[in-house]
């Protein structure tokens, strides 16, 4: 197909059917010819239609004069324009079915169309001109446009710019506003620390490569500006924090900004860490400057899980303290007792005082029978009262000096005094009876007075019994280094009979020529200092402590500490049971007005006003309270605990608070319960003193997994409810025997029961069967003992012990039996095992598991 158009018919066309016409405006017709096939061929009018093109603003075209442009391309329509007049169009060849002019003159065809070209060329010009216009119109508004925009962005950046302007203003006024306090101290403390740094000092300088690291995080505009317009609680409180941070806060953010800024490390520092009897695993790192959780994990490395509260002792602390590389000085946290005790006396204001006499010995020899002897022999003259008092100490009266005797026999007393850092004896009297000479503790006697430095005086008994050989006693004593007068040494002797009486005097006598060895002397005219040699609670008159003056005088009104309690002296009550006005050195005395009960053997001391003892004793219970607490933990903390936990862990403990009315007999549980224990099993007493149970023992009770022993005492109402509600048991006892036979059962208890194997036979092994469904079976005969069912079985081949089991059957002929007597044949079979050869041994054994008693 191939389109032909012809160029000359636009405005004028003569169809052969039709008349002349104009055309319809917008439209252009031409012909297309189609080739069809066989030759055939036909032409088509085609007409086009223009769109009609208008600018904005254009004034709408005349109806007379239609565009014959097509619009989209006015330029392209310029050589139309051109061409037009110079090449007008041939005339197109008359056609079947195509478009003929009509028929004209020449002249008017040619008038007709030079009028129409020159129509055709103002049409043009005018369009033209028209286009001009438009775009020059169009290309004003645009560029009009484009200078609103610009002015618009520009405004728009210098309200941006003026903004972020206010805004540094405001943040640098209000950093200025913050760090000018910190500012103003650090110049005076510290400037390195707080100037801005300077270049050109010498040292380069390095600008922060990221300030933001030390800075925190600024809010966005956005979020400034929200958050300035509403006030949150969050915002005041943090507004707040940001002024309460403190001077060393900034500074070691200032640090650790500088460690970011030149990537150094931590630096270490040794310190000398100053330890206390205890501390805790908190204080401790602090002390150190560590990390709390890294001495924690220290503990973790050998085994302890510690929290960082625990408290340890202070071996455990000096090992940590050292293996973190840091030196240590212990302290006594004493100082607060600074002046208490031990106040020098000058040697004009010294006078002679009395000897402190204890008497000790093995059992039986007489140690009390002579106390009483003496005691009832010499009572000091002249004193009120008269009835004898058992106040734990008295005083007796030869040729006109004094003598006391401390009325606790035995050296478990003197040892318990000792224990607690105090020496109340000045002499010693060894009982040794004459019939039976030195004995065991007559030997531990003599150990304790000598590593006490107390000069002994042998005061050999029973010379009236018929048996008595007081040489071999004096003979047998030299082998434990005691040399007597008679033997060449200078230790005194006498012979005595506590019950006739005889020769007290000249033991009297002989304590007194000790004593001017001794040159005892003390300041009776200064504040009392002493020991407490008994303490107990009374029911009618409270706490009462049976003190031994050692130094000044001690009067009614008193203020007196005396271990981890105080009081005001009430009243002061002799071994006569009569008031006394004063008490000087070496006097015995019960002094009424404690507020609690002191220990035996805790020193006591007057002091001046109340606010200084209860400062002493709430230092001194405070610190027994966490002694007791590191004895507990430190069972697990303590250094040597550490390094033989391994060893010590099959050992099991059962704990004990024992509360008792009286110190001796405290101590005479302590000291029966400490015999029970065995390499296995022990009592462990957490705490032991006198008085009732109150709600700090069930305290320490609970913490330390304990169970509470009262002896002759009982809990109060406080102390009963907490136990209940903690769920621990308190025992009340008044025989010491019922209390460690129950203390025995209960550790029996904690014994693992023994494990105690019977042999019962032996079968040999003749035969192996091997059975469908049943496994093999061995045939034997019984050589020794008996076999039973049930019973454990080993096998042995060649004496050694290849399994041990049980029996799946035994059988006699086919029977099932429960037991095969020796000399017989049987077959056994193995639970789960096979593995049996001909010539093995079945060693049948009984297993029994035996609770074993202490
Ligand atoms: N013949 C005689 N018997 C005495 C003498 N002294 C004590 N006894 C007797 O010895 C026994 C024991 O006397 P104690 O005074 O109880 O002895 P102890 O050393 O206090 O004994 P413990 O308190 O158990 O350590 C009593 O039966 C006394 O009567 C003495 O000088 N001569």
């Amino acid at each position: 197909m191939n389109d032909t158009k012809s160029g000359d018919d636009k405005t004028l066309s003569v169809t052969p059917k039709k008349t002349l016409t104009l055309k319809r405006p917008g439209t252009e017709q031409g012909t297309v010819r189609q080739s069809f096939s066989h030759g055939r061929t036909k032409a088509v009018v085609v007409e086009t239609k223009k769109r009609k093109f208008s600018l904005p603003g254009d004034k709408p075209e005349p109806a007379a004069a239609p565009s014959v442009f097509t619009p989209k391309a006015p330029v392209a329509a310029a050589p139309v324009v051109q061409e037009a007049p110079k090449a007008p169009p041939p005339l197109p060849p008359v056609e079947r079915g195509g478009m003929v002019l009509n028929e004209l003159s020449r002249n008017e065809m040619e008038a007709r169309r030079r009028a129409l070209e020159g129509s055709k060329v103002r049409d043009v010009e005018d369009r033209q001109r028209a286009i001009d216009e438009a775009k020059r119109r169009a290309e004003d508004e645009e560029r009009r446009r484009r200078e609103r925009e610009e002015s618009a962005r520009r405004q728009a950046e210098e309200e941006a710019r003026l903004q972020a302007e206010a805004e540094s203003r405001r943040r640098a006024e209000e950093e200025a506003r913050r760090r000018a306090p910190l500012a103003a101290e650090l110049a005076t403390v510290d400037d390195e620390d707080v100037k801005p740094k300077r270049t050109g000092a010498g040292a380069p300088v390095r600008r922060p490569v990221t300030p933001e690291v030390a800075r925190p995080a600024k809010p966005t505009k956005g979020e400034e500006d929200r958050r300035r317009g509403k006030l949150t609680l969050n915002a005041a409180l943090s507004d707040e924090d940001a002024r309460a941070r403190s001077l060393s806060s900034m500074r070691r953010r200032q640090e650790k900004f500088k460690r970011a800024l030149h990537n150094e490390p931590r630096e270490k520092v040794m310190r000398e860490v100053i330890l206390p009897e205890t501390i805790t695993i908190q204080e401790l790192a602090q002390r150190m400057s560590e990390r709390a959780v890294d001495v924690v994990k220290f503990f973790m490395k050998q085994g302890q899980i510690l929290k960082p509260g625990d408290v340890i002792d202070a071996d455990t602390a000096e090992l940590v303290a050292t293996e973190f590389g840091h030196t240590v000085r212990r302290v006594a946290e004493s100082d607060i007792e600074e002046g208490l005790f031990n106040i020098a006396d000058r040697p004009e204001d010294l006078e002679p005082r009395p000897p402190v006499v204890t008497i000790m010995g093995h059992v039986d020899h007489g140690k009390t029978s002579l106390l009483d002897a003496i005691r009832n022999a010499n009572v000091v003259s002249g004193e009120a009262g008269g009835i004898t008092q058992h106040i734990g100490a008295y005083q007796v009266e030869k040729n006109g000096h004094k003598i006391t005797f401390i009325d606790t026999p035995g050296h478990a007393a003197f040892t318990a005094m000792r224990a607690r850092g105090a020496q109340a004896t000045d002499i010693a009297i060894l009982v040794v009876a004459a019939d039976d000479s030195v004995m065991p503790q007559t030997i531990e006697s003599i150990s304790h007075a000598k590593a006490a430095g107390v000069p002994i005086i042998v005061a050999i008994n029973k010379i009236d019994k018929h048996d008595a050989d007081p040489q071999k006693v004096r003979s047998e004593l030299l082998r434990h280094e005691v040399f007597v007068e008679s033997m060449g040494g200078e230790v005194l002797d006498v012979e005595v009979s506590a019950t006739k009486g005889t020769n007290l005097d000249k033991l009297l006598e002989t304590i007194l020529l000790q004593a001017e060895i001794l040159d005892l002397k003390a300041n009776p005219d200064r504040t009392a200092e002493g020991v407490v040699i008994e303490a107990q609670l009374d029911k009618g008159r409270g706490p009462v402590a049976t003190v031994l003056v050692q130094t000044g005088t001690l009067m009614p009104g008193d203020i007196l500490v005396a271990g981890n309690e105080w009081g005001r002296v009430r009243a002061l009550v002799n071994d006569r049971g009569g008031q006394i006005k004063e008490a000087p050195p070496a006097m015995p005395v019960e002094v009424l007005g404690l507020q609690g009960t002191p220990q035996a053997g805790d020193r006591f001391a007057v002091v001046n006003n109340e606010a200084r003892a209860r400062e002493i004793t709430e230092y001194r219970q405070r610190l027994a309270r966490e002694k007791a607490v590191a004895k507990h933990a430190g069972q697990r903390g303590s250094l040597e605990q550490m390094m033989s936990q391994l060893q010590t862990s099959g050992l099991k403990e059962f704990p004990l608070v024992i509360k008792g009315d009286v110190q001796g007999s405290i101590e005479a549980i302590s000291a029966a319960l400490d015999k029970l224990g065995t390499d296995e099993v022990r009592a462990r007493i957490v705490h032991a003193g006198a008085g009732g149970i109150t709600e700090s023992d069930v305290s320490l009770a609970e913490t330390s997994g304990a169970a509470i022993i009262g002896f002759n005492v009982r809990a109060n109402v406080q102390a009963r409810a907490a136990a209940a509600a903690a769920g621990i048991e308190i025992r009340y006892y008044s025989i010491i025997y019922n209390l460690v036979d129950d203390v025995k059962a209960a550790l029996s208890g904690l014994l693992s029961p023994e494990r105690r194997e019977t042999f019962i036979g032996n079968a040999e092994i003749l035969e192996i069967f091997d059975i469908t469904k049943v496994g093999k079976i061995a045939g034997c005969r019984v050589t020794e003992g008996k076999v039973e069912r049930g019973a454990g079985v080993r096998l042995i081949r060649d004496n050694v012990v290849i399994h041990e089991g049980t029996l799946k059957t035994l059988k006699r002929f086919k029977d099932e039996v429960a037991e095969v007597p020796g000399g017989q044949e049987c077959g056994m079979a193995f639970q789960n095992y096979e593995d049996m050869r001909v010539g093995d041994v079945i060693e049948c054994f009984r297993v029994e598991m035996v609770t074993r008693t202490l």
